[in-house]
């Protein structure tokens, strides 16, 4: 995996744990979901009872999991953490809701991926707060009603697209996390340093911010990078010069395009002319699983302006061709994206 995959490394949870924000007031920028939920906890706490069901989406790496353990620090309740493709059947989840404290926060990351079984559990449990656990099998089978002590659910995916109408409509609350600016990412990359006690000039930061891909973790990640190179090679002290330096050694481009995103976007233009070609083709093309394709490059390739995603497949456009330096040829027929009625992001 690539320094710029917002994925996690295992290596990494450690160092992200570190900067990791607790409070909703270390939560740098996306102020509009910050306010929103600001008052969906003070509300809930005035009532003294547990706020809706919270439902987080957007793509990896921007805080969809730290916004959770806030929830439940500004709570002050404890939080149980799951993951939808663990929970397999639905005996699994009943366990985890009957052992539930009153105003716990229950968080299950990855919810699109949750079995259909569990996914209809947890209906009853959202909205009324019981269970039915079935006992036996065949026409003996009998099902036992349990009670589960109010709770907040925090749901978190990256592809909300895939929630069922049943579940989506259960959430009271629903906040869609968007790439974070150069100048968020400069603020985030400060206190970073700060924890981390890694000197850093505005530059520095500057230089690092715009090349993270509009994402927390990556700013985070590639501070780490830079810092290792400031130690190694330079004095410790991140400048422009030092992150420059080593981004080149990273393989971070000017827009902090990686490896596989420039793999992407190569394929498309030099093996597909600049499309229109399917998702499935272009992941075979650079030897990738459709999803990671989907979910981890296209998105931000999408609002770099480099790659538009068309009824008819994935296209490059104008800004793609010339990010690797090539014009579009212009006999008309290739895919280049001119910016037509049946754009649509899906
Ligand atoms: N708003 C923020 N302010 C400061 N740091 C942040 C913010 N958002 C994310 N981070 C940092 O980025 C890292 C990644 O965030 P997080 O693990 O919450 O992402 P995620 O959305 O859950 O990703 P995934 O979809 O991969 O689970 C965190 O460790 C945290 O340090
Ligand atoms: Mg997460």
């Amino acid at each position: 995996m690539s320094d710029l995959s917002p994925e996690v490394h295992d290596e990494e949870l450690d160092a992200e744990a570190s900067v990791r924000p607790r409070r909703l007031s270390d939560f740098i920028a996306q102020h509009r979901v910050r306010d929103q939920l600001e008052l969906l906890l003070k509300a809930s706490m005035g009532r003294g009872a547990p706020p809706d069901h919270i439902l987080l989406s957007g793509p990896p790496g921007l805080g969809k999991t730290t916004l959770a353990n806030i929830v439940a620090a500004e709570l002050g309740t404890g939080i149980r953490t799951t993951s939808g493709p663990v929970i397999e059947r639905s005996g699994d989840l009943a366990a985890i809701l009957t052992g539930l404290g009153a105003g716990d926060v229950l968080f299950i990351d990855e919810i699109h991926r949750i079995a259909k079984p569990a996914e209809e559990l947890l209906y009853s449990a959202m909205e009324d707060f019981r269970v039915d656990v079935v006992v036996g099998k065949g026409p003996g089978a009998t099902a036992i009603p349990l009670d589960v002590e109010p709770f907040t659910l925090v749901g978190a995916t990256t592809r909300a697209g895939l929630l069922t109408g049943p579940m989506r409509d259960r959430f009271g609350f629903v906040a869609h996390l968007d790439f974070y600016s150069p100048a968020d990412l400069d603020a985030l990359l400060h206190r970073s340093a700060r924890i981390l006690g890694v000197p850093i000039t505005p530059e520095g930061a500057a230089e690092i911010a715009g090349r993270s891909r509009g994402t927390p973790r990556i700013a985070n990640r590639l501070l780490r990078r830079v810092r290792d190179y400031a130690e190694v090679r330079g004095d410790g002290v991140v400048t422009v010069e030092i992150a420059r330096a080593a981004l080149q050694v990273y393989d971070v481009d000017a827009l902090g395009l990686d490896r596989l995103d420039r793999a992407v976007l190569r394929a498309l233009i030099e093996s597909f002319k600049g499309g229109p070609v399917g998702l499935s083709t272009l992941a075979v093309a650079v030897g990738e699983q459709a999803d990671t394709v989907e979910e981890v490059c296209e998105p931000f390739l999408v609002r770099a302006g480099l790659l538009a995603r068309t009824p008819r497949g994935r296209v490059a456009t104008e800004a793609g061709w010339a990010h690797l330096g090539r014009t579009p040829p212009q006999d008309g027929r290739s895919g280049v994206f001119q910016g037509d009625l049946f754009a649509r992001d899906t």
